[in-house]
């Protein structure tokens, strides 16, 4: 995920040596600054030395050891903290710090590498209007972003926006799988998989009208698109993805919980 980060911002024209990075891996540290020309650190507290904004980006199940490894810099630092980690909440972080400090919890997704993320933010309460402008400005490089006003909901845009790249992956995997079993060739099939998916999602951005009215655009009565749609419906295609999102919130809340357990 840092990676899409780092990506998005500096092709949205951030200059690559105002991002520090740490990763305790030589071989990441070595590709992040040979790809993108970042300044990268074995150590966090080094990279963080003196920065406004830090963002955390390591697994969930790392973050008390890395929140409680930044600690002191953090608290002579006093920098606005952005966490993208998935259910780890701003009270448990805050608890690892030692300090209260503000902290936006931010939800993006791997399409952030192309400028094409979908983000849901959250500011605890000592974020101000300053700190909340500078998330947006960071996070709107890499994508569309949406505040949401209560820290649950964090949960519900992980299910959605932040998984939800796979479930359109798994789509498109199905999709190309489909067409090759009906005799296209792989290339073919996986070309019009993607450039089907592409020109539905802009078109579904784009247009004033919502999917289901530019899904009813695509079926002709007694045409093709109606037989394809009658065995998604047969198969309860709403109640599956609404039981998948489901799953993902829920482990999104139990990680929370878990963490918030957690000394
Ligand atoms: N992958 C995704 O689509 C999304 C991931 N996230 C969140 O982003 C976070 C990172 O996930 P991924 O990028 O998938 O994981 P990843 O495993 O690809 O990247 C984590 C990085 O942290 C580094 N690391 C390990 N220990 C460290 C330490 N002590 N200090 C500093 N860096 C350390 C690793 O070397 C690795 O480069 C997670 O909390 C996840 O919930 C959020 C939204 C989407
Ligand atoms: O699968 C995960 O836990 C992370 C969070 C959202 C996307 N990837």
């Amino acid at each position: 995920m840092a990676t899409s980060l780092i990506a998005g911002l500096i092709a949205d024209g951030q200059a690559p040596d105002s991002l520090q990075i740490a990763d305790p891996s030589q071989d990441r540290r070595n590709s992040l600054e040979s790809r993108f020309g970042v300044r990268a650190f074995a150590q966090n507290a080094d990279a963080i030395a003196g920065a406004e904004t830090v963002v955390i980006c390591v697994k969930p199940q790392l973050a008390a050891a890395v929140c409680r490894d930044i600690a002191t810099p953090l608290k002579s630092g006093r920098p606005l903290v952005i966490s993208v980690m998935a259910g780890v909440p701003e009270q448990a972080m805050q608890r690892w710090f030692g300090t209260t400090l503000p902290i936006v919890r931010a939800m993006p997704n791997t399409p952030a590498m192309v400028q094409s993320g979908a983000i849901g933010l959250h500011a605890s309460p000592e974020v101000d209007a300053e700190g909340r402008n500078r998330a947006e400005t960071i996070l709107r490089a890499v994508g569309l972003i949406r505040w949401v006003a209560d820290e649950t909901q964090i949960d519900a845009v992980t299910a959605i926006s932040g998984s939800g790249p796979a479930y359109f992956f798994l789509f498109m995997e199905a999709m190309e799988a489909a067409g090759i079993d009906l005799g296209l060739d792989a290339e073919t099939a996986r070309l019009l998989t993607i450039q089907t998916a592409l020109g539905a999602a802009r078109m579904a951005m784009e247009s004033d009208a919502p999917p289901s009215r530019l899904r009813e655009q695509v079926t002709s009565p007694g045409g093709t698109t109606e037989r394809a749609l009658a065995v998604f419906n047969g198969a309860d295609l709403h109640d599956l993805v609404a039981r998948a999102a489901t799953a993902a919130r829920d482990r999104a809340a139990e990680l929370s919980h878990t963490l918030s357990e957690q000394s």
